[in-house]
């Protein structure tokens, strides 16, 4: 039986430009954004001082936020060139590299249960769009009306960026990466993609080794920014890689951004917990909101 160790949550609400028109511009600590992601960490933190596992603690982090309006994922995602909603999601477990992802579903309210069931009920580790969909109902996932998913504020950005009068690139995509009390690690991603994408995009979020990654003896990984960039760069593999040859977790986070920047003029960011439940965090955005528990459970939260 292995010691019990600390564990330790860390999530993120998204990396990218804040908007005039963003709630979290009024700034203070109950900003709508700061506020999500640290009701998302304490919710992982609960499942984890419970005794929980990793893949529960990040399934349970990421559902908050994909139902928090707030966020480009789930409830209030971006809409693509058509003006619907295309949700991708990614989970993935560091004690068996297990995995399951979903990709273009646009008729389920939380993309990381059905990217779960994906891997925990089926022989794949990938299902996108129709057969996505007909998966979900087969284990009991219901179905949603894609209108259900459109919050008025992404439908008014919508409306503004067709017109030509957005400016700001925004990204914004929700994650957590988390070690539990066995010292297994775990995460998961959760995405609307880019605004105005073209129907049937899909980007790093539900590609495992891109917008995800979790391997105990590396690191537990979630991205987020300019997908297509972030494939390029395998990034998440690239930061859990930088921590197996021996990087500090803060320190991986950073290399794994510069290079962003630097290979491939990537926008983004990432959170990712090492083996010893030590977080790290990095963006090249302006802002990237985050939150994390310090050893006691105390949940730190910043912009
Ligand atoms: N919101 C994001 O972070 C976008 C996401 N990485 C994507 O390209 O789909």
């Amino acid at each position: 039986m292995r010691p019990y160790v600390t564990p330790a949550i860390v999530v993120h609400g998204g990396a990218g430009n804040l908007l005039p028109d963003d709630p979290a511009s009024s700034g203070g600590p109950d900003a709508p954004r700061l506020e999500g992601v640290r009701r998302a960490c304490a919710a992982g933190w609960r499942v984890l001082s419970d005794g929980g596992t990793a893949l529960d603690a990040v399934d349970a982090a990421v559902r908050v936020l994909e139902d928090d309006p707030t966020f480009n994922a789930g409830t209030g995602a971006t809409l693509n060139a058509d003006g619907e909603v295309e949700l991708d999601a990614s989970i993935m477990d560091g004690a068996s590299l297990r995995c399951g992802a979903v990709a273009v579903v646009k008729d389920v309210r939380n993309p990381v249960v059905l990217a779960r069931a994906v891997m925990e009920r089926s022989r794949h580790v990938l299902l996108a769009g129709a057969g996505a969909s007909a998966f979900a109902r087969e284990v009991g996932i219901g179905a949603v009306d894609n209108a259900t998913l459109v919050t008025p504020a992404q439908r008014a950005r919508w409306e503004k960026a067709l017109a030509g009068a957005a400016t700001a690139v925004r990204h914004g995509t929700v994650g957590a990466a988390a070690r539990d009390g066995q010292g297994h690690l775990a995460a998961a991603t959760s995405t609307g993609g880019t605004s105005l994408k073209r129907a049937g995009r899909i980007g790093d979020t539900p590609l495992v080794g891109c917008g995800t990654y979790a391997d105990d003896t590396l690191a537990a990984v979630s991205c987020t920014g300019h997908g297509e960039s972030i494939i390029r760069l395998t990034l998440a593999r690239h930061a859990a890689d930088l921590v197996g040859r021996g990087l500090a977790p803060m320190d991986a986070a950073r290399e794994a951004v510069r290079a962003l920047g630097t290979r491939v003029a990537g926008e983004g960011g990432l959170i990712l917990v090492g083996p010893s439940g030590e977080v790290g965090f990095a963006h090249n955005t302006p802002v990237m909101s985050r939150a994390w528990t310090l050893p006691d459970g105390t949940v730190e939260a910043a912009m």
